[in-house]
């Protein structure tokens, strides 16, 4: 096999101007042939493969003006000659130079045993774990290098060979790429070491060469080895040596650009700032872009706060940033509070009935607060392939609304003989899904059928609320939510956002939760859920995926359901095995505008009177709602008065204690038996 990395030298000149190499990239049908010796591509550039034994005609990576620019796949270490480019072989061949400087940290017999190995040249990690059998990982999966354990004395040799560990308990090898990770024991002392191949793979960042070349911020986020620093290395290469940008790079590692106070080659001009404590990684952010006047600036892994906050100021002063982040998707970012802030930060709004009504959305729901710290994002999925969200605002409107975010897939569709095969951009698609349906509605409605494929993402099954097991004056605060599939962190997140942190829990004890919260496909995997909830007599909601919108839906559901319960119910057997919750008082099933009432009520309490302090006129209401508004009110115990008329009752929640209990009426009369502009205390209320 012979793909990019561990091929001989590869060198691409195009004499074609910039745009012309551009236009190629883009182009959907790019098309290689490929024969021993050389490649031709289908659009007109020429390109050549230098063949290995030809060192001679291993060029400088700098691009050169005179001849387009030139890149090598396989990079030499700095002080070698191209002679050294060229001692790189296929995977099956004897280990490049680089790869050399690597093992040699490792035992000898390990060594001896791990240069057999046919994919050698692809050698991710080695690890090695005190008495434990060396492990080498591979592309193609794990490998156990010898049956010899490992001994103090292998990893001593190997400590002595590296650099002095940081902080984040890194090292390095001198003018390498390769990093060194130790995990200590109790007394500090190295017990296990992750030794992984750095290499600077020139032409990975093709995939994404328009974005390079837009200017914009580029966010690249994905799981751990997946390749994302060898990307970003390489974005540093073209944008300091082909575009001539003053690229500098905050290497926290030393993983960028390599350990040593000189930077590895694979940077070309791009400068680089080391960071002598890892904590310090927000600081020399800014002092990056204070004193060295960048145009870009490069980071790896931004995963603090202070880091999030430090990207965004200098997104702010103009300067493009790229930098990675570890998730899989942007979802991941949106839901890590930490990270927030590099895609806008999210917050919670209410919306007016027009409003609500105009979005076909839920009263309340998340928006993004500000513009993103990007312009885009690239989720890598493997080194061959990408999800670009081009416009990373959209994207993130679109999660927090739960629809499907629009992104396109790219891929570097190789062939074992190719050594190198570009960019195939699958249009951009856009997958509108319809809105979510509105929370306030009947929930009548929201019982789920037999049918569990029922239509609708997000279902309270087999409950009616009207039937909750809990009454109101019983409800427990906060309330409990034992989840299947449904990520914890998730959940509380969004209560967070939502600013009901305080009314929910998750429990991972079934017994002491009010209510269970499953995804429907782990539902329908798993029938026992049912039978759990059956057992424990609690209400099953149902979310068809975890987005955040859903999930907002979700927690208001389990939450309002508490605030409109109305008297105990029982949760009955249905003639089905399955369980059926039943109200015992139908009729008193709230209207969609009571509902939208008390939800007015409850929204106005909870984010406005309580924690801005401030007095809230409510909509006017027929006089039965009216009572029942007052009765939600009168639960927070604050004031009310009635500033509306006979006809038009209508109430302001004072932010206020209220010294006095009201009655709940029945009779829509006792609400508004009053004139206009009187105060509510004329509706009866209780004596204290
Ligand atoms: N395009 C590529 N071709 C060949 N090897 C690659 C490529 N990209 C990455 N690698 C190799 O894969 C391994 C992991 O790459 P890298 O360190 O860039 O991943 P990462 O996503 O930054 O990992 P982490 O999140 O753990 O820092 C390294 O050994 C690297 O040399």
């Amino acid at each position: 096999m012979s793909r990019a990395l561990n091929s001989r030298l590869v060198l691409i000149d195009i004499n074609s101007s910039w745009q012309a190499s551009r236009r190629l990239i883009s182009a959907t049908a790019t098309a290689f042939s490929s024969d021993s010796s050389s490649f031709r591509r289908t659009r007109g550039a020429r390109q050549r493969i230098a063949s290995s034994k030809s060192p001679a005609s291993s060029p400088s990576p700098v691009r050169r003006p005179s001849d387009g620019f030139s890149f090598d796949v396989g990079l030499p270490p700095p002080d070698s000659n191209s002679a050294t480019i060229s001692s790189r072989k296929t995977a099956t061949g004897p280990p490049t130079v680089e790869l050399e400087a690597f093992l040699e940290i490792l035992p000898p017999a390990t060594k001896k045993e791990l240069v057999k190995h046919e994919a050698i040249g692809e050698l991710i990690e080695v690890v090695m774990d005190l008495g434990r059998k060396p492990l080498a990982r591979f592309p193609s999966g794990d490998w156990i290098i010898s049956e010899q354990l490992v001994t103090p004395q292998d990893l001593e040799l190997a400590v002595s060979k590296v650099g002095d560990f940081s902080d984040d308990n890194r090292s390095g090898i001198d003018r390498s790429l390769h990093r060194i990770s130790a995990i200590r024991n109790r007394k500090l002392q190295i017990i296990g070491l992750t030794c992984r191949v750095g290499r600077a793979v020139s032409g990975s960042a093709e995939i994404i060469r328009d974005l390079i070349e837009g200017g914009g911020s580029i966010l690249v986020i994905g799981s751990p080895g997946v390749g994302k620093t060898t990307l970003i290395r390489e974005i540093a290469r073209m944008l300091a040596d082909e575009h001539r940008k003053r690229v500098v790079i905050v290497d926290t590692s030393n993983e960028i650009g390599g350990d040593g106070d000189v930077p590895h080659s694979g940077i070309g001009r791009a400068r680089r700032m080391q960071v002598p404590n890892v904590n310090l990684q927000h600081d020399v952010m800014i002092e990056a872009v204070e004193n060295h006047m960048p145009e870009t600036i490069i980071i790896d892994e931004i995963g603090t706060e202070l880091e999030a906050l430090a990207a965004s100021t200098i997104a702010q002063r103009g300067v493009q940033l790229v930098a990675t982040a570890h998730g899989m998707t942007i979802d991941n970012i949106i839901k890590n509070p930490s990270l927030q802030i590099l895609i806008g930060g999210i917050e919670s709004v209410t919306l007016g009935d027009e409003e609500a009504k105009k979005r076909k959305v839920q009263k309340t729901v998340l928006e993004r607060k500000g513009p993103p710290t990007f312009t885009c994002a690239v989720e890598l999925i493997s080194r061959t392939e990408c999800r670009v969200h081009q416009k990373l605002d959209v994207t993130v409107d679109a999660i927090l609304a739960g629809k499907s975010a629009p992104f396109e897939i790219r891929q570097i569709r190789g062939e074992d003989d190719v050594p190198h095969r570009l960019v195939t951009p699958i249009p951009l698609e856009i997958f509108e899904e319809e809105p979510t349906p509105l929370l306030n509605k009947d929930f009548a409605s929201e019982v789920l059928s037999d049918d569990e494929d029922e239509d609708e993402d997000f279902l309270p099954i087999r409950y009616n609320k009207a039937s909750s097991n809990i009454s109101t004056s019983q409800r427990s605060s906060p309330v409990h939510v034992y989840t299947y599939n449904v990520l914890e962190a998730d959940l509380l997140q969004v209560a967070e956002v939502m600013g009901l942190e305080d009314e929910l829990e998750v429990t991972d004890d079934v017994g002491e939760a009010d209510v269970i919260l499953a995804s429907s496909s782990e539902l329908k995997q798993n029938p026992w859920i049912r039978r759990v909830a059956k057992l424990h007599k609690l209400p099953i909601f149902v979310i068809k995926s975890t987005t955040m919108a859903q999930m907002v839906k979700a927690v208001r559901m389990i939450l309002e359901r508490e605030s409109f319960g109305s008297s105990p119910k029982t949760i009955q057997k249905s003639s089905s095995d399955d369980i059926e919750i039943k109200g015992d008082a139908p009729e008193s099933k709230p209207s969609l505008e009571e509902l939208d009432a008390l939800e007015e009520v409850r929204l106005a309490i909870e984010y406005i009177v309580i924690p801005g302090g401030e007095p809230v006129e409510l909509l006017p209401r027929r006089s039965d709602i009216i009572v029942r508004q007052l009765e939600l009110v009168e639960s927070y115990q604050l004031a009310v008065e009635n500033l509306g008329t006979h006809l038009n009752p209508r109430l302001q929640i004072l932010p206020r204690r209220s010294t006095k209990k009201m009655l709940p009426s029945s009779s829509p009369k006792n609400a508004s038996d009053d004139s206009e502009g009187t105060t509510i205390t004329r509706l009866p209320f209780l004596k204290d």
